[in-house]
């Protein structure tokens, strides 16, 4: 599994949990991928809008694909080890075994995803509140965060879950668990999912408003009552348990985790960029937006004092990059809306065949195809009479709103190849329209950014990148390994072996710009014009639902 020419020294593991897929990495001090392994996980949907995962089914992956990236070498060398997972909520009893988070009672899932809109009524009543730590997550809290999930469980599965927990973890702070016995959650997740405050903890008022003041009661034990910075070392590292579950020695230091987009933005925000011709070379830090893109994008702006962006989550104090403040926007269905919309279109079979004939990806066919039917014109102008609106799991940012659809104008009678390639890139636009809508809302309270810094599956597509760049009229950089939200995990293990003083010099030291994409400033006029018909877009989807709410 060993690849490169890597000199002997210390490294770290970082595994990342996405929400399709579990990837581990090796990671040296240059930020170096030195070996990767990754293993996709099961996901069910029980009914629409329920999402659900398995906690034993996500720690087995973790440990087949740490076991394959540290085959071959001296464990010695290994130092720390960081995880990063998706923002999902586990629930486990008192012995800490797996409770149910449904209605079949099957223990097995017992983890409610991210993505998982179950909790509408729980979030309108949590809202309708209009307490002080809404002001936190954007003025409107979302479905997909913690509290109305929990509100949930409370209020459906009394008996078979509620009245059985014994801890509620974030899927992060659940594997720091597992690997080293400690139940410290981590200041990342309580702050951006679960309304703790940096600077004042828990608030009790809240709690109690919302009906579930049981937490208050036991002083917060089952969600969190020690609360530790990313990257700082956990209890005594790895448990002899976990390290022979993992093929790591026991004892190696283990990091307090991250989310996923999280960890994405320690791994490229910090990268040293001079010599690429960037603005943001001459420019502080908050200059750079970190955009994670797999299954959703979230966009991770940083800032010295506290900036409150109606529709975006934060300002949430030291949760990513110590002692900033964040902003977090973010489009619900990324990577899964593009999949979407290509896996549901008649002309889908005829493209995998065609992809797989050529051992290509469907990405990389669709790109290589719409560059063949463009013809002599730049590729995006295509979709001169196709427009999409992306929000097919409402929106997250800036609107918040998550009643809001998908919507697609300009469909003809033929359903070919041609069709489904120019389908694909309207909606490749549209997501990056959502970036600039959210860019913008930022801009106007008080960010100042200039650049953009991709990762995730998405970054992996130059049509994409292209479509953000051109779109936002922003130069977009891209790290030097691809696999940055790994490189963002062993940042962490980095700092928890205590081989970096600190979580800016590990980032300074081991992110690394790769390539940049600058915009296509020729083509700005058409794309504003697509842009004003991307705002019409919403404006008339609310007046639908107005009219047909009328009498
Ligand atoms: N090589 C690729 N080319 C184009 N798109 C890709 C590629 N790999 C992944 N993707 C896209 O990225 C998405 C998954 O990204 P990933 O970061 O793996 O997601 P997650 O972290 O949510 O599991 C997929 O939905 C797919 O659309
Ligand atoms: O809410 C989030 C971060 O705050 C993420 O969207 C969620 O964790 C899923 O991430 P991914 O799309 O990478 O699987």
């Amino acid at each position: 599994m060993l690849g490169g020419d890597q000199e002997p020294g210390c490294c770290y593991v970082g595994v990342d949990v996405g929400t399709g897929s579990v990837r581990a990495a090796l990671v040296d001090q240059r930020g170096v991928l030195l070996a990767f392994a990754d293993q996709p996980i099961h996901k069910w949907e029980p009914e629409f809008n329920h999402h659900e995962q398995s906690s034993e089914d996500i720690w087995a992956a973790c440990c087949v694909v740490t076991k394959k990236v540290v085959q071959g070498i001296d464990l010695n060398r290994i130092r720390g080890l960081g995880f990063d997972a998706t923002c999902s909520l586990v629930v486990l009893d008192k012995q800490f075994h797996p409770v149910p988070v449904n209605h079949e009672g099957d223990s097995h899932r017992n983890i409610i995803m991210w993505l998982d809109h179950r909790a509408v009524s729980q979030v309108h009543r949590i809202n309708e509140t209009k307490h002080s730590v809404l002001q936190y997550v954007g003025g409107v809290m979302s479905v997909e965060m913690q509290a109305p999930k929990l509100l949930w469980l409370k209020e459906n599965l009394r008996e078979t879950c509620w009245d059985k927990a014994g801890h509620f973890f974030d899927l992060p702070d659940f594997l720091s668990w597992k690997a080293t016995g400690v139940t410290a959650r981590s200041l990342c997740s309580l702050v951006c999912k679960w309304t703790y405050s940096a600077e004042k903890g828990w608030d009790d008022s809240f709690w109690k408003m919302i009906g579930l003041e049981d937490f208050v009661a036991d002083n917060y034990s089952k969600i969190g009552n020690q609360v530790l910075p990313p990257g700082a070392s956990l209890g005594n590292g790895l448990t002899p348990e976990a390290a022979r579950d993992l093929g790591l020695p026991a004892g190696i230091a283990v990091a307090a985790s991250l989310i996923d987009a999280h960890a994405g933005g320690l791994g490229v925000i910090g990268a040293d960029v001079r010599g690429h011709g960037l603005a943001c070379e001459r420019q502080p830090v908050t200059s750079r937006l970190a955009v994670i893109c797999g299954t959703s994008s979230c966009h991770m702006g940083i800032s010295k004092d506290p900036i409150f962006v109606p529709g975006v989550w934060g300002p949430y104090f030291s949760a990513m990059v110590p002692e900033f403040w964040l902003n977090e926007g973010g489009q619900s269905v990324t990577g899964k809306l593009i999949d979407h919309m290509v896996q549901g279109h008649a002309a889908f079979s005829e493209l995998q065949a065609k992809a797989t004939a050529r051992c290509q990806s469907v990405y990389a066919y669709l790109n290589s195809h719409l560059d063949l039917i463009k013809k002599a014109q730049p590729v995006g102008f295509l979709t001169v009479d196709l427009h999409v609106w992306p929000d097919f799991h409402g929106n997250r940012s800036p609107l918040a709103d998550l009643t809001l659809k998908g919507m697609v104008t300009g469909l003809k009678l033929s359903q070919d190849l041609d069709d489904l390639a120019i389908l694909y890139l309207a909606t490749v636009q549209a997501i990056a329209f959502g970036t600039r809508l959210i860019i913008e809302a930022m801009q106007a309270a008080g960010h100042s950014i200039s650049t953009l810094f991709l990762c995730g599956g998405l970054s992996k597509n130059p049509l994409f990148v292209q479509m953000h760049a051109d779109i936002t009229g922003m130069p977009v950089v891209l790290s030097q390994e691809v696999e940055s939200v790994l490189v963002g995990a062993a940042i962490l293990g980095a700092c928890a072996s205590g081989d970096f003083a600190s979580v800016q010099e590990a980032m300074a030291r081991m992110s690394k710009v790769g390539k940049v994409v600058f915009p296509r400033l020729e083509d700005k006029r058409y794309y504003d014009k697509k842009y004003q018909v991307f705002l019409k877009l919403v404006e008339h989807q609310k007046e639908y639902a107005a009219i047909m709410k009328g009498d």
